[in-house]
């Protein structure tokens, strides 16, 4: 096959913001190097702005307002699309790919809602769709998944994959600070997405744990699929009993297999949980982000890093650049969609998962034993319990031992009506331990 080393790759970035600006400054400084690692030079071929005239340290000449055109002018072999959002990403994207374009993303909330479309586009035209930093950032992660660990079989997937919420749960956790002054610093910082209710509700998670587990198990899941809560009922009641007990709590995505008697399935989820102060997830502060993935034949694997931020974001962005570039280059062409598996996402109450219960409850004789009945009634097995007597009242902290979430949701309902329960201070899900 004929290569094409030396002629010009020629890219149109769509966006020019906090990940934009610096993917431009990196394909400036270092165009010498990208150079030599692709066999052609990487040059900007047009810039899509909304605002033309917003001063930018880039070249102003470079500048448009019609991205439309520049996705699909001869003179463009790749598009990165750093602008956000569904539209006008999706129509931009699709005219790109099926112009023959191939496609750097970052921009999760697209992928995890439309893939397939997107992959159908570039298998018509033979394009590329690489999208590293749509998770974990600068983080190599969805590489790994598409092709180091494509010999393997992945089980289970499981990380903080929001620097926002990881910001502002670990400010909260150390410095006292409050839920309000933590979230502007993550503005200030650049980790927050301009809308921060998509960091703080879990919807950027959720984005990004759909995308995991379509490519950890091959199946095509979107966000809609995915079991989402986010950190906005996290109290500091809940922070002080995880800390009571040696645990930490942090938003988790957790994608893994789940077996049931009508066969395999998977579950897809983004809640807040307690975690062991001893497990690794418990020391990945601020904005850096974490994932675990475990396989059949690599055992665990941890990948960890700078999740958010202009820089890091671009880092990724630029090496799928490189790769798809190269693609270009050497007539060659990166994975396309893999979705043969086709396995079905569990609902959240067939999940089996544990629970963190912490109760007042009014100290006098029975009160234990009516409140392990509710627990044995649903069929949920207590794993430890804790009293601690006060004046005219206890607190009680049970832990179980893992059963359905539909199962363990009862429990708790049920409990919060008996009335010897005056309270129930904390429920949350426990991660990471035996169960
Ligand atoms: N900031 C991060 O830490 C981070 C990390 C990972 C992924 N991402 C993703 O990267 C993408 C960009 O994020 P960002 O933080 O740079 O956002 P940003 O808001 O700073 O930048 C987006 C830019 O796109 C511009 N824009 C909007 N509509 C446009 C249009 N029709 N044509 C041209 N430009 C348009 C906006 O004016 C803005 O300047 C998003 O998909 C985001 O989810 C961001
Ligand atoms: N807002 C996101 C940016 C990275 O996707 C975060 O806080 O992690
Ligand atoms: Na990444």
């Amino acid at each position: 096959m004929a290569s094409h080393e030396g002629k010009p790759i020629r890219v149109a970035l769509l966006g020019c913001g906090t990940v934009g600006t610096e993917v431009v400054r990196l394909l400036i400084d270092q165009a010498a190097d990208l150079t030599a690692r692709v066999g052609a030079p990487v040059e900007l071929a047009g810039i899509a702005v909304r605002k033309p005239n917003k001063h930018r340290e880039v070249p102003a000449e470079l500048l448009t307002t019609d991205a439309e055109a520049l996705v699909t002018t001869d003179d463009v072999d790749v598009v990165v699309e750093v602008i956000g959002g569904i539209e006008p990403a999706r129509a931009l994207l699709l005219s790109a790919l099926r112009a023959g374009k191939s496609v750097v993303t970052a921009n999760k909330a697209l992928l995890a809602e439309h893939s397939a479309e997107l992959f159908e586009a570039a298998d018509g035209s033979g394009a590329d769709l690489y999208f590293e930093a749509a998770v974990a950032g600068a983080i190599p992660l969805l590489r790994p998944l598409r092709e180091s660990l494509a010999g393997d079989r992945i089980t289970r997937v499981m990380g903080i994959v929001n620097g926002t919420t990881n910001f502002i749960l670990s400010g909260m956790d150390s410095t006292g600070a409050s839920y309000a002054e933590t979230l502007e610093e993550a503005t200030r910082l650049g980790y927050a997405e301009a809308d921060p209710t998509a960091d703080v509700d879990g919807f950027d998670a959720a984005s990004k744990a759909a995308i995991l587990a379509s490519l950890a198990f091959h199946s095509r899941v979107t966000a809609a699929d995915v079991h989402r809560e986010g950190i906005a009922s996290v109290s500091a009641a809940d922070i002080a009993a995880a800390k009571a007990l040696g645990r930490t709590v942090k938003l988790l995505a957790i994608c893994e297999r789940v077996t049931h008697d009508d066969g395999e399935g998977i579950s897809v989820r983004v809640h807040p949980a307690m975690i062991p102060t001893s497990h690794p997830l418990a020391s990945v502060h601020g904005a850096f982000n974490a994932v675990f993935v475990e396989a059949d034949a690599a055992g665990e694997m941890m990948f960890y890093g700078q999740g958010a931020g202009g820089a890091p974001t671009a880092s990724a962005v630029l090496g799928d650049l490189v790769a798809v570039a190269r693609n270009r280059t050497h007539r060659g062409r990166g994975p396309r969609e893999s979705a043969y598996a086709g396995l079905p996402v569990r609902p959240m109450g067939q999940t089996p998962t544990r629970y963190h219960i912490s109760l007042d409850v009014a100290d006098r004789a029975g009160v234990l034993s009516q409140v392990a009945a509710v627990f044995a009634e649903h069929d949920v097995s207590i794993a430890a319990v804790r009293q601690e007597g006060r004046v005219d009242d206890a607190s009680l902290v049970i832990v179980t031992h893992a059963a359905t979430d539909a199962a363990l949701r009862s429990t708790v309902d049920k409990i919060g009506g008996l009335p010897v329960v005056r309270e129930v201070v904390s429920v949350m899900r426990v991660e990471g331990e035996e169960s």
